[in-house]
């Protein structure tokens, strides 16, 4: 049957959408604009010092969005999630796990301090938009080199604000991760961009091959002397680390760095016979994009290297593990984004306040015996890492790396070169 939505359109027949349980109407949502570029000193707002023009959000359950773009022009799908982290936006927008999504940001002002080169996590942006309320009219900050608008534009990444992240942070916390489009095409309906919206999925697909690198290399790059932390405890001696890139920030690489570990980052694709003849002390899994179980090529890799050698996996890298030691990985209803999540470690029974990117977790009931969950999410009680001793295994489902978010887990760099010690003294 065919339904009139609030702007008089009426809906294709047959667009049921694949999970159900959505309304069908187009619901316009509205925010009123912080900002303005016409007309800004008769109403007194500040002009903008970027060019701005006319966006729309389309969710799947029928809600649109209006939205001012600062950022590239075009039409995108992706999954929308919201990321509570207060600053750390550039981080956020060259972290390779936010692949296939929208991030929207939940502090309502971004931008403040604009963007450097020092903060990359990665050579490129992977994700498929930033959703803000509100694009900060200036930039001021010693580091800055470019502003947020024309370091958007220069990687062709769309950028929307104007819009309520509130609201939509709100739905997303009630209806769970919603895939949306993102789009600056007039010429498109807001029917249109609903169909592609709900014909798309990020479940089931391989998202890692795109991000990880093509061949190995060596990375030396240390934490910046300035700010390391956590320095007493090495003990000056050097560990030979392979890291599988999944989608590797390079600050897991900077800590490793700077803990001793000399690194060669080999793809996703490596095979484990190969790694294993470079005669390694320890293999790190990385962090990644999209649905774990999408790849089973790279649990195969962790399965063959399971107990030849110490191994430490980062969220994907966890995700990963946890599969090869034969448990299962579920998607969670909205994931964990943000620089504020608490965990506590089982073992200390201290608290850890972490910064934490991830859709998906390791179901902890699935797991055989002698797996430790070694670290719990407090907010939802979900599994945040494991170990396995027997077999020198340990996981984080979040980022001790931090960058960005708090730096209170690094000491579980200290615990890899622990196990990678301890594994070369028994040998
Ligand atoms: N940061 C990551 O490695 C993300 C892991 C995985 N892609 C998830 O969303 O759960």
């Amino acid at each position: 049957m065919a339904a009139t939505t609030t702007l008089g359109f009426v809906l294709p027949t047959g667009l049921s959408h694949r999970r159900g349980g959505f309304r069908v109407s187009v619901i316009r949502c509205s925010a009123s604009p912080l900002t303005s570029s016409t007309g800004a000193a008769a109403s007194g707002l500040v002009e903008k010092p970027w060019n701005s023009y006319d966006a729309r959000l389309v969710l799947e359950d029928g809600s649109i969005w209006p939205a001012k773009s600062f950022g590239a022009p075009g039409t995108r799908v992706a999954e929308l999630v919201f990321n509570t982290s207060l600053t750390g936006y550039q981080e956020i927008l060259t972290d390779p796990s936010y692949a296939g999504q929208f991030v929207l940001m939940t502090n309502p002002q971004i931008g403040n301090t604009g963007v450097n080169l020092d903060d990359e996590e990665s050579e490129q942006c992977f994700l498929a938009g930033l959703v803000i309320r509100s694009l900060s009219i200036s930039t001021s900050n010693w580091r800055c080199t470019k502003t947020l608008a024309d370091y958007l534009i220069e990687r062709n990444l769309m950028g929307i604000y104007d819009l309520d992240t509130r609201a939509i942070t709100r739905r997303l916390r009630e209806e769970g991760s919603l895939n949306g489009v993102l789009s600056t095409e007039q010429t498109k309906t807001d029917e249109e961009l609903l169909q592609i919206a709900r014909s798309w999925d990020i479940v089931g697909i391989d998202l890692i091959s795109d991000v990880s690198c093509k061949s190995p290399y060596e990375w030396v790059d240390k934490t910046n002397s300035e700010w390391d932390f956590n320095t007493n405890s090495r003990d000056g001696k050097s560990y030979k680390v392979i890291a599988y890139d999944f989608g590797i920030k390079h600050n897991i690489l900077r800590r490793l760095s700077s803990y001793g570990c000399q690194i060669t980052v080999v793809p996703s694709t490596f095979p484990a016979s190969e790694a294993l003849k470079m005669n390694p002390d320890g293999i790190l899994f990385s962090n990644g994009p999209g649905d774990p179980s999408a790849v089973p090529y790279a649990v195969e890799t962790v399965k063959e290297l399971l107990g030849k050698v110490p191994v430490y996996g980062i969220c994907m890298g966890h995700q990963l593990l946890g599969q090869a030691l034969g448990g299962k990985t579920f998607k969670m209803k909205f994931g964990h984004h943000g620089g504020n999540h608490p965990v506590r470690n089982n073992r200390t029974g201290q608290v850890e306040i972490s910064a934490q990117n991830h859709n998906y977790a390791v179901d902890p009931a699935s797991l055989p015996g002698g797996v430790e969950v070694t670290h719990v999410n407090l907010n939802d009680g979900s599994c945040a890492g494991l170990s396995f001793p027997a077999m020198n295994v340990m996981s984080l489902q979040y980022h001790p790396e931090a960058s960005p978010g708090p730096h209170d887990s690094d000491n579980a760099f200290r615990e890899f070169i622990e196990l990678m010690k301890r594994s070369k003294q028994s040998s």
